[in-house]
């Protein structure tokens, strides 16, 4: 699946943004910190880390605090989106993340999976190449749509998608 350019600009302050919005993380159970940065539509760049909580079904992911404080700001709709931990590699959306993420992200929009000691020269691959590459440090670029194909949204339920 192609993914529309974000210039190359864009893409780099929103790579950098991610690796520093870890350093908001509160993760003492797991210490596991996680960054996300989205890109609103007036090009504001909100950062969100996860924070847990002693009773664990509480914890809050990066890309959902991101996604949280934008749409409580005013942003309804984003168009970028890069997400950072410190292990080695990119790491990858949860599953309630991605369904939060699609209510106010349109399906082409780009994705990027940051690896910790990310650098100008790293290199860049889609989806499906990661796929051969586990663990290597690479940085993935998909999609809002190939991170949660057929998925349901807004239009099912007759609202506007954003
Ligand atoms: O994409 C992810 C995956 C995990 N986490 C957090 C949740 C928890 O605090 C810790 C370990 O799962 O990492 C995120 O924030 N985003
Ligand atoms: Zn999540």
């Amino acid at each position: 699946m192609s993914v529309p350019t974000l210039s190359d600009a864009k893409r780099a302050q929103l790579i950098i943004s991610a690796l520093k919005a870890r350093d908001g993380s509160y993760s003492p159970y797991s210490n596991f910190r996680v960054g996300a940065a989205l890109l609103a539509e007036d090009e504001t760049i909100v950062l969100g880390a996860n924070v847990e909580c002693a009773s664990y079904g509480g914890t809050i992911c990066a890309e959902r605090t991101a996604i949280v404080k934008g749409v409580s700001d005013g942003h309804k709709r984003f168009n970028g989106l890069a997400v950072s931990s410190d292990v080695d590699g990119p790491i990858s959306p949860c599953g309630i993340c991605r369904q939060v993420l699609r209510e106010f992200c349109p399906l082409d929009m780009p994705i990027l999976l940051v690896p910790s000691n990310y650098s100008s020269s790293t290199q860049t691959v889609s989806a499906t190449e990661a796929l051969q590459k586990e663990g290597e440090d690479i940085l993935v670029l998909t999609s809002m749509g190939e991170m949660l194909p057929l998925s349901f949204g807004p239009s099912n339920l007759d609202k506007p998608n954003p």
